[in-house]
């Protein structure tokens, strides 16, 4: 899949009306709860601080696939960010790029992030010649510094643009410190911890469905392609043109 976003549009979900109403108010409550430093929170605490019940709240986040961790409850930077992201809020997330050449650079330059509400605040890569070089004016550091730059930045989602042998250490050294979410591009299969979210990236990929398509049309001409009515829509393999 190309599409970096972690979910399906809500509509798609068949969310009920009554619970989307209520998201907002959970997110503003985190707000609160993120601003006073608070790490984690019990489906009790957040529900009395929205003025629900637990049980109605706990229903309510299951149809985000958000469970919580039994006996340690809700990350609140991460639930935040999985309903902010439901309902379209304006929050900035904080990314870490790993893997700083031709792709991790063309990544960090790109202004589309910005938009989506997501800035790139950390760069890393082990190579002498780059570190302390800036991109969009975020230095690039060393490597060996990831732990203490995903501490200091709080960033839970990182993108991982190295080759495919130091993608798992890489992807290990990020999930320890605490990072829920990787985008990875590296040409390997990633293994990660139930808690953490994990797309991969492949273009290669994108482009072999493409001349597959392209090889049917040009065996049977009359045949339709996936996308013949014009409208670029999502074809059988649900990727969206
Ligand atoms: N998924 C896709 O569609 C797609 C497209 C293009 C490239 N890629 C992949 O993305 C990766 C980067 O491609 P590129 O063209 O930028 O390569 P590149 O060689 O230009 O850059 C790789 C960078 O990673 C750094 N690096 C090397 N080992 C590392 C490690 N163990 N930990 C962290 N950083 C390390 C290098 O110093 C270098 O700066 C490759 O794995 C490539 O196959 C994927």
């Amino acid at each position: 899949m190309v599409s970096v976003r972690a979910d399906r549009p809500i509509a798609e979900k068949g969310i009920p009306d009554a619970t989307i109403a209520r998201l907002p108010v959970y997110l503003r409550t985190l707000n609160v709860m993120a601003d006073d430093g608070v790490a984690t929170i019990s489906s009790g605490e957040l529900a009395d601080a929205a003025g629900v019940n637990p049980a109605q709240l706990r229903k309510d986040l299951s149809y985000l696939g958000t469970y919580g961790t039994r006996g340690v409850g809700y990350d609140v930077r991460y639930l935040r960010f999985q309903i902010g992201s439901q309902i379209g809020s304006a929050q900035e997330w904080p990314v870490v790029i790993v893997g700083l050449g031709n792709l991790g650079t063309a990544l960090a330059n790109y202004s589309g992030f910005g938009s989506r509400g997501f800035k790139i605040v950390a760069l890393l890569d082990p190579k002498p010649d780059l570190i302390g070089r800036t991109v969009v004016g975020v230095p690039i550091s060393d490597l060996a510094d990831l732990e203490q730059i995903v501490e200091r930045t709080e960033v839970r989602i990182a993108i991982i643009a190295t080759p495919a042998a130091g993608a798992q250490e890489v992807c290990d050294r990020l999930v320890a410190c605490g990072v829920r979410s990787i985008l990875n591009f590296a040409p390997t299969a990633l293994s990660v911890p139930p808690e953490v979210n994990l797309r991969k990236v492949d273009l290669g990929q994108e482009l072999q469905i493409l001349a597959y398509h392209e090889q049917q049309q040009m065996a049977d001409p009359l045949e339709s392609g996936p996308n013949a009515d014009g409208t670029g829509s999502v074809h059988p393999h649900g990727v969206t043109a």
